[in-house]
């Protein structure tokens, strides 16, 4: 299936890191080569110091004999492909059920699902992203393998003879939504797209990869920002990735400096994301009015530095170097705005 067509599910978060968790390749550089959906290519990295006719394939149907291979239990966390259980899509479920980004999943929902994935062999489909021509990548079902190649399906129906090593690892269904990147058995490009796009189809625009959280834009309004929000991240009743959440814990872990780093191509949210931290930031030190000021800037900043572009409408044509000074109470004491010229356009 593709990136774009596949069916929601749910949202299950893990419970932990798998046994054998290993992370393959670079996020950063995966993120910014990624190929996937238009909009997953506008993704703002934020830091802070602190199936169709396909045949089931089961151990029973495999022939040493006529040279296919078998894929044993172990193999989701330790081979080429991994073994799935058949998943339910959001059309099987009462969509009333389908959790609000803000909803977080109890352990014993968590155990259970955990522990569907006790080895059924019966069940279980073996699966690998297999990127097309074009660029799309799909989830590519293994009919066979044999030697260096192997024979997948398409969901369109389709079966093609690949080599192996044009396979690229997918993780269970266990594991999709995961809400830090870091959680997945095989980082990948259609892995963290896929996760990606899981959670933007839900709204769920952040999502860690670690100490760094990923940003996509939206390009519309999401409800996720406000009072509320702020009062939840404040009060901890929520661990959803946020760039409140991560404005949250630098300020209580700093106290002295917090420097952000937000990177991304033109038009990936940079600005606006650093507009909302600072809205955290001013909620959370706020008190003696200086907040507002500080807020009060962006706008004038915008007129005089912004334009509109190919790429964005209210594009910053130069850098700006935040400063927000607390005084030892937490409160916000003053700031200091620096800006500076980009060298290229
Ligand atoms: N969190 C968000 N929610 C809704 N819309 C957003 C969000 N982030 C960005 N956008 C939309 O994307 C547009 C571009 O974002 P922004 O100006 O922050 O990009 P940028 O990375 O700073 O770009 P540049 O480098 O060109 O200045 C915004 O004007 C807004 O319409």
């Amino acid at each position: 299936m593709s990136l774009a067509s596949k069916a929601l599910p749910a949202l299950h978060p893990i419970k932990s890191l798998p046994p054998g968790f290993k992370v393959n390749g670079n996020l950063t550089r995966d993120l910014m080569e990624s190929r996937g959906d238009a909009k997953l290519r506008s993704s703002c990295l934020v830091g802070s110091t602190s199936p169709e006719n396909v045949a089931d394939v089961s151990e029973e149907s495999q022939d040493d004999a006529g040279g296919t291979s078998l894929f044993n239990e172990d193999i989701a966390y330790s081979g080429k492909a991994v073994l799935f259980e058949d998943r339910t899509s959001i059309a099987d479920e009462d969509l009333e059920s389908v959790p609000l980004p803000f909803q977080t999943i109890s352990v014993s929902s968590r155990e259970s699902r955990w522990s569907d994935t006790t080895p059924s062999v019966s069940k279980k489909k073996l699966q690998s992203w297999f990127q097309l021509p074009n660029g799309n990548w799909e989830l590519a079902k293994l009919i066979a393998t044999s030697g260096t190649e192997s024979v997948i399906s398409l969901p369109d129906g389709k079966v093609l003879k690949v080599k192996q090593d044009s396979l690229v690892s997918a993780n269970p269904d266990i594991l999709d939504g995961v809400d830090d990147l870091m959680q997945l058995s095989y980082l990948n490009e259609p892995s963290v797209l896929y996760d990606l796009q899981y959670r933007y189809n839900q709204n769920m625009i952040y999502t860690k990869a670690g100490p760094v959280l990923v940003a996509i834009n939206p390009f519309k309004k999401v409800p996720l920002y406000g009072n509320n929000y702020i009062e939840a991240y404040k009060r901890k009743a929520t661990e959803s990735p946020h760039v409140y959440a991560i404005t949250d814990r630098a300020i209580r872990e700093m106290i002295r400096v917090i420097i952000y780093i937000f990177s991304g191509e033109s038009g990936a949210g940079k600005t606006e994301t650093a507009k909302i931290a600072m809205q955290y930031l001013t909620a959370l030190g706020g008190g003696s009015g200086i907040e507002y000021e500080i807020l009060k800037t962006n706008p004038i900043l915008e007129a005089f530095g912004n334009a509109k572009t190919l790429r964005n409408d209210n594009s910053s044509r130069f850098g700006k170097l935040i400063e927000i000074h607390f005084s030892e109470t937490g409160k916000i004491s003053g700031a200091n705005i620096q800006t500076c010229r980009f060298s290229s356009v």
